[in-house]
């Protein structure tokens, strides 16, 4: 996750390899209700772990459902079996509409027949998402609810016992958003000793949504019987019984973004998207089509899609979104690289969402350069030539963020874009936590740029300076990538000295060094499968890395290696050449000291911690004495490269010396001035 203010993404050029999505939002949320109202236990696989279901597995928690996350990932449910544990609970939702209005109808529901009091809240945007036609349905059935802010906006106080007319058709608006009918359908069943039924009023919108929603009340035991999609009718005595275990499938609408980037870069193989294919229930795999109309190449097996580069430009198209309106984002962005304009229609619910995206997405494309026209249900976006590089705000909006990460794409694609190399700024990155909290880095995995458009910024100096520290901390700032080079001279030291080598031999250690099965996950590195995190960390370890460093051959071949670590969306590199020999062409090169004095007590104070004894006295002699062969050595030698800032931290905090860096690095970068 990028816990970050901001993302600065570097222009992309391809992408490759495979992708598996996230759990579905929509079908996760309502398996959870589904389950946690249900009878008896349900094994959830592949939930997705996001800010929405969070809150509601919080709710279900909170309502006295049973929850237990067994080691294999999954997701053990025991319901309430229709009936209330408790008979108050304040239940705090977020922003995720998913549980806020199945919650309000269950919770108002339970409250009439078994009585009881419930407040629902969320952040203030929650609050100022309608949810009136759903209180209103309520409402005329007997319900009591009470709007404690504005009426027909949560928060909402639910309370009980009263009568519930249930002999009348349940009258729900359709035509604002397919929730409130999902919540309605996902909650009756609770009050069907009678059929009960509902009507829509108005033109149900998103209907695929509500498919998904009979569907998965069919495998909890409820067979509403639909005529058309006006009319929906609960059997008497339906009853929530659990499947047993249930497969979530993989998000579709965050499938889009992956779909997209096919079709933008997937130049020379398909990118595989694994989770959703031909057999899934979610109406927005149907984005596959309009990306196909776009020009994409698109195959399909039941749960996976392979997507390739088709048509370049890509075409411009003229689409009815109703059917996939969350997906239809990404077109928004797509619509950036057509060959000529394409207007997306229908698309009203946009203006209620997360947040009015309809105005987001024509306000941050402009910001590339993007000519933008918009309607009250429909937007029209030109074709991007001239970009410019921009810092895109995400209004809380996980779907804004994700689909803007794919303007990075440009000017390098097609003959005909080239133009100037842009940075894409996404602000407050994290907010895609609410459907896809890994998605940048899944985005990363699969794209490549290049090297020379990645931004570098190098850190050398002397042992124990705090290059380490301060790579870890500013690379965290950035999101950017580490490396850490020592510990591929240090690996090469230990792999040599415990293979027997002599470490003098030039050839034999630089053998080693092309060899090396060294990798580094999660904090922890391997050395041959084996964890040498605390073995390459070792001060006798270092003293090997200083001699086997000395030699032009180990140098040259842990050269490719450095390099590959130049991924986007950046690097932050520690050493003693970083800036002089391995990434001369970096965009901030920083010199690190510290005095021998001040040095020896941090390495002192850093092994104490671990519980390593040592004294200062001949931690400073080993110090200096691999400072003085690093620096006389003729094999890249420490010294700062001529464009370098010299830092001396001796009187600095670790974060005083993280700010004024990323100070440097915000003065060289493409927002330095605002626009
Ligand atoms: N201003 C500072 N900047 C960086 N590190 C510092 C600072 N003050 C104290 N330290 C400490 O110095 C120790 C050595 O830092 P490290 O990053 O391992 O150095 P290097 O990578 O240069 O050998 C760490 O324990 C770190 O917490
Ligand atoms: N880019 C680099 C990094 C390390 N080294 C060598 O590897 C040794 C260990 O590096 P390190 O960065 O892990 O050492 P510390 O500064 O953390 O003590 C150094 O003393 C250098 O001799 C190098 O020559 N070039």
């Amino acid at each position: 996750m990028f816990k970050i203010p901001f993302l600065d993404i570097p222009p992309l050029q391809r992408a490759a390899g495979t992708v598996r999505l996230p759990g579905s939002k929509s079908i996760s949320n309502r398996v959870l209700l589904l389950a946690g109202l249900s009878e008896g236990q349900t094994a959830v696989h592949d939930l997705l772990d996001s800010d929405d279901t969070r809150v509601m597995l919080a709710s279900l928690r909170e309502l006295g459902c049973q929850l237990e996350q067994r080691e294999d990932g999954v997701l053990l449910v025991t319901g309430i079996g229709a009936q209330l544990k408790g008979s108050c609970a304040k239940l705090f939702l977020g922003n995720a509409g998913t549980a806020m209005r199945p919650l309000t109808a269950a919770l108002a529901l339970l409250a009439a027949t078994q009585g009881g009091e419930f407040e629902l809240s969320g952040v203030p945007r929650m609050h100022e998402r309608p949810i009136g036609d759903l209180v209103d349905a309520l409402r005329a059935l007997g319900c009591q609810i009470e709007c404690l802010g504005n009426e027909g906006y949560p928060p909402l106080r639910l309370s009980g016992p009263s009568a519930l007319k249930l002999n009348e058709p349940v009258r729900v608006r359709g035509d604002v958003s397919s929730q409130f009918l999902t919540a309605l359908l996902l909650a009756l069943p609770l009050v069907s000793a009678q059929p009960v039924v509902v009507e829509v009023v108005g033109e149900l919108i998103s209907k695929p949504y509500v498919h998904i929603t009979l569907e998965l009340l069919a495998r909890f035991g409820i067979q509403v019987q639909r005529e058309g999609w006006q009319r929906f009718t609960i059997p008497a005595g339906s009853r929530y019984r659990s499947p047993g275990a249930v497969h979530v499938e993989g998000d579709a609408s965050s499938a889009s973004y992956f779909i997209a980037l096919g079709a933008l870069a997937a130049i020379e193989q398909p990118l595989r998207i694994e989770g959703v294919g031909s057999a899934s229930l979610q109406g927005d795999v149907r984005f596959a089509e309009a990306a196909s109309a776009m020009g994409a190449r698109i195959e399909a097996g039941p749960n996976w899609l392979a997507v390739q580069r088709g048509a370049w430009p890509l075409k411009a198209i003229d689409l009815d979104c109703n059917h996939i309106p969350d997906a239809a984002m990404t077109l928004a962005v797509m619509a950036l690289y057509a060959d000529g304009p394409s207007t997306l229609r229908n698309i009203a619910s946009w203006r209620v969402k997360e947040t009015d995206r309809i105005a987001a997405m024509a306000t941050e494309l402009k910001k590339l350069g993007a000519q933008v026209e918009e309607g009250p249900d429909w937007l029209r976006v030109h074709p991007l030539r001239l970009w410019q590089s921009a810092s895109i705000h995400t209004y809380d909006d996980h779907r804004v963020a994700m689909c803007f990460s794919l303007a990075a794409f440009h000017g390098l694609l097609g003959k005909e874009l080239v133009g100037p190399r842009v940075t894409v700024r996404i602000e407050d990155p994290n907010c895609v936590a609410k459907t896809f909290p890994d998605y940048f880095e899944t985005l990363f995995e699969v794209v490549s740029a290049d090297p020379a458009d990645v931004p570098v910024i190098t850190i050398d100096g002397p042992t124990a300076s705090g290059k380490g520290t301060l790579a870890d901390e500013v690379a965290h700032e950035l999101g950017y990538w580490i490396l850490d080079s020592g510990a591929l001279y240090r690996a090469t030291g230990l792999a040599a000295s415990r293979a027997g080598i002599d470490l003098d031999d030039a050839q034999a250690v630089a053998a080693v060094a092309r060899g090396l099965d060294l990798h580094f996950r999660k904090g922890r590195a391997t050395l041959a499968g084996e964890d040498v995190t605390e073995a390459l960390r070792a001060e006798a370890t270092g003293l090997m890395a200083s001699q086997v460093a000395a030699h032009q051959p180990v140098r040259d071949a842990l050269q490719q290696l450095q390099l590959d670590f130049r991924r986007a969306p950046g690097l932050v590199a520690d050493g003693r050449d970083m800036g002089t020999a391995i990434f001369p062409d970096a965009g901030l090169k920083v010199f690190l000291t510290a005095s021998a004095a001040t040095r020896a007590e941090r390495r002192h104070k850093q092994l104490i911690s671990k519980g390593i004894s040592a004294s200062i006295e001949g931690l400073r002699a080993d110090l200096e004495a691999r400072d003085a062969r690093d620096k006389s050595r003729s094999a890249s030698p420490l010294k700062p490269a001529a464009d370098a800032l010299s830092l001396d931290n001796s009187a600095q905090t670790i974060e005083e010396s993280r700010d004024l860096l990323l100070r440097w690095w915000a003065e060289r970068g493409p927002f330095s001035v605002q626009r």
